[in-house]
């Protein structure tokens, strides 16, 4: 039996919200490409882990940043946790929908931002009178000007991201995740999103964060978790997880790969995971 199973649901204050037990992930993709290439290689598809027994569990009131290099697994852990992607292996509970901040799905790029928010809100669930009066606080924090009425597909990257995370804050989730988004966004806009973010764990949510900035996860998180290659390898206030990983990646980035092994051990000693899998 693994610690989580043993330990998890022993302490119960605050309240846990979202608990991952084991979660293992492979994808298969087919082999794609001309039919001599195919031949070359096999018809089979292939596929790889990437998420290798993660454990997990957070709580009321905390916010949460994953850190990792790319392709460490942090948005398919996501959308795991969110219930988007059924894990190959392992379980996952929650006490309520999680929210990934993708209502992008939803949404409609001829649409202009106000009609889409008008489908956002109700395809997260909200009543017609939920969405009247969710509508101005959603333009608010999206902060669009004029162009609220202009068609999506008219939008920056950086707009669009706005409006889906002012849509996705306004649904008052209990549990929000957040994939990157606030990256795109201004100085201001991502101050505006903070306040939005403390607002939601003041009553009682949990927010993910993923980001590739360690700032970002510094500034905004309480907690933070590293995923390397599929592996939770540690988890700890915001601030230390953020400056081991920012250390650990600049020696990736200057090839230094024995400082940058050490880093990886280091934070896994100082700032072990809570769980060890089975
Ligand atoms: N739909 C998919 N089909 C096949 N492989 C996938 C799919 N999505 C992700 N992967 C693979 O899974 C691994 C983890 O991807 P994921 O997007 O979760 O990582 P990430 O840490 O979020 O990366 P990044 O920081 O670059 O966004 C990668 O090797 C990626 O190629």
């Amino acid at each position: 039996m693994s610690d989580f199973q043993t330990g998890w649901h022993l302490s119960s204050d605050p309240k846990v919200t979202i608990a991952a037990d084991n979660v293992r992930l492979r994808y298969r993709v087919q082999r794609s490409g001309p039919r001599s290439f195919r031949s070359i290689l096999g018809k089979r598809p292939v596929s790889g882990p990437v998420l290798r027994g993660v454990s997990l569990a957070a709580r009321e009131g905390e916010m949460v940043g994953l850190v990792g290099l790319n392709g460490s697994g942090k948005s398919s852990l996501l959308r795991v946790l969110a219930g988007l992607q059924p894990a190959t292996s392992g379980t996952v509970v929650a006490s309520a929908q999680p929210q990934l901040l993708g209502v992008s799905a939803a949404l409609v790029p001829e649409l202009s931002g106000l009609e889409n928010i008008w489908l956002g809100t109700l395809a997260m669930g909200m009543t017609p009178d939920e969405a009247y009066f969710a509508r101005e606080r959603i333009e608010l924090l999206a902060d669009l000007g004029e162009a609220i009425k202009q068609p999506m597909s008219t939008y920056s990257s950086g707009m669009a991201a706005r409006l889906r995370f002012a849509i996705s804050v306004a649904a008052d989730p209990e549990i929000l995740m957040i994939d990157e988004a606030l990256s795109t966004g201004d100085a201001s806009f991502t101050e505006r999103a903070k306040e939005a973010m403390h607002g939601l764990i003041a009553r009682a949510g949990t927010v993910f964060l993923v980001s590739h900035a360690a700032q970002t996860i510094e500034d905004m998180c309480t907690r933070a978790l590293w995923l390397d290659a599929g592996t939770l390898i540690a988890d700890g206030p915001a601030g230390e997880v953020a400056n081991m990983y920012r250390y650990y990646a600049h020696s990736i980035a200057l090839g230094k790969d024995r400082a940058a092994k050490k880093a990886l051990v280091s934070a896994t000693e100082s700032h072990p995971p809570l769980f060890s899998g089975t």
